[in-house]
């Protein structure tokens, strides 16, 4: 009996990528405040010059440097200290040769000079004789302006994620407002009659929704937004409703549970009952999550993800993800990190494996055990660090093999 129309990883990640099936995201703007971790709809530049004007970068004395070369403890050059710069206030004087002008760290550069002695090389004898005991090199201890961006100089390409570095250079150069990609709006479904929610008590036989509360963490680490989560009984009619709600009101659908092929399993009948709706594919030959469902309602991606947590997270790492990602513009960058196998590790032959592991390292060399248990095993996930994935063409991975381990987490050690 074959059930599934399976599809290899590669052909699976092409469809949810394919130009047909990715969305376009439109802009917003966003308070600066409100702008990290957003991403820019627009290419963002420079309205001016930071810093706007050539200032110290110490605390001492602004000079012209043919004036000292060659000043030295035994031989200071004598110079005459004229008006300070106050902090924040225009420099109007100019400094003429003879001349030292005092000019606090961040202060702006008179006129006239073009190197700054720091304070400590210097002795004030009286109001018109300041020793100066070191020579400088000419701009030494100076910005200039624009030397840290210059006017139309880009901050920001499209589709670039905002830091908090960047928020600093935004207000640097004064965006109040930024123009970022809408976050995308999802709508996940948790379906089986089992299912309660957090704060009922389950009786016999009833578990508490994992995957809804695990896959909006997903999305929201992802840049998405939870515009509609709701648990679905194993009824057809309340699938079908809640499918149809779900694509009017987001960008994307995401079910777990459902994806089998057991007598209540209605993920699939339910979509393929609309005259919009679609499926691109159910099955795909990876452990686990094989029973993944892709489809589509009124435009929207729907994914029917498997109700095994430890399979439904994954399928989000490998599927959800990059098609989020995708309709950010930004390619996926998932972080690897290359490890030694403690243990040997053995493969599905034919799939493509994905076994969660945990990282250690030991005298700057990562190594890489690989959490062993069931699909319906939460704790997997809480404790790994990453994942390792072994290709449908190898049978394992033996001990002290290097392996490459793309990172669910920080690694804390
Ligand atoms: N005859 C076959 N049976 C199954 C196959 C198969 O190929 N042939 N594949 C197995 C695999 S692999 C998986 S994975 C599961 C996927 O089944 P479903 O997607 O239909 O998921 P359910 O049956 O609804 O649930 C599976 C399991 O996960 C628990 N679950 C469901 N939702 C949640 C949730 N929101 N939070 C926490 N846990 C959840 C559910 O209670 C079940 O224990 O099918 C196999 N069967
Ligand atoms: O997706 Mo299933 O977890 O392979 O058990």
């Amino acid at each position: 009996m074959n059930i599934f129309n399976m599809k290899s990883l590669h052909d699976a990640k092409a469809i949810v990528l394919s130009k047909d099936n990715t969305i376009e995201l439109k802009s917003e703007s966003v308070h600066l405040l409100n702008s990290h971790g957003r991403i820019v709809s627009e290419t963002l530049y420079a309205q001016v010059d930071i810093p706007a004007f050539n200032r110290s970068t110490v605390d001492g004395y602004a000079v012209k440097v043919k004036d000292i070369l060659g000043a030295s403890d035994s031989i200071p050059s004598i110079l005459t200290p004229k008006s300070e710069v106050l902090m924040g206030e225009a420099a109007t004087m100019v400094c003429h040769l003879g001349e030292a002008v005092y000019v606090p760290t961040g202060g702006m550069l008179p006129e006239g000079a073009d190197g700054m002695v720091m304070i400590e090389h210097t002795e004030l004898l009286d109001q018109q004789t300041l020793l100066i005991k070191k020579p400088i090199a000419y701009g030494e201890n100076i910005t200039y302006k624009g030397d840290d961006l210059k006017e139309k100089d880009v901050i920001l390409e499209k589709g670039e994620k905002i830091s908090a570095y960047d928020m600093g250079i935004l207000a640097g150069v004064g965006f109040g407002q930024v123009k970022v990609l809408s976050k995308i709006k999802v709508a996940i479904l948790s379906t089986g009659d089992e299912i309660i929610d957090y704060d009922q008590v389950p009786n016999p036989g009833q578990i508490r929704d994992i995957n809804g509360y695990t896959l909006s963490g997903a999305v929201m680490a992802c840049g998405g937004e939870v515009v509609y989560k709701a648990l679905i009984k194993d009824d057809f009619e309340a699938l079908r409703a809640a499918l149809e709600h779900s694509a009017q009101i987001s960008d994307l659908v995401i079910l777990s549970g459902g994806s089998s092929v057991g007598t209540c399993d209605y993920t699939k009948s339910a979509i393929e009952s609309f005259e919009t709706g679609e499926i691109l594919m159910h099955g795909i030959s990876v452990k686990p999550g094989k029973p993944t469902i892709v489809g589509k309602l009124e435009g929207k991606m729907v994914f029917g993800l498997p109700g095994h947590p430890a399979a439904s997270a994954i399928i989000f790492e490998i599927l959800v993800k990059p098609y989020i990602r995708s309709s950010q513009m930004r390619p996926s960058n998932d972080f690897k990190v290359r490890a030694i196998m403690t243990t040997n590790l053995h493969a599905a032959p034919g799939k493509d494996t994905f076994v969660m592991t945990v990282l250690h390292r030991e005298e700057g060399i990562y190594y890489a055990t690989p959490i062993q248990g069931k699909s319906g095993l939460m704790t997997l996930l809480t404790k790994a660090t990453g994942y390792i994935q072994i290709a449908s063409e190898q049978e394992g991975l033996y001990k002290g093999q290097e392996v490459e381990v793309t990172l669910i987490k920080e690694v804390s050690s």
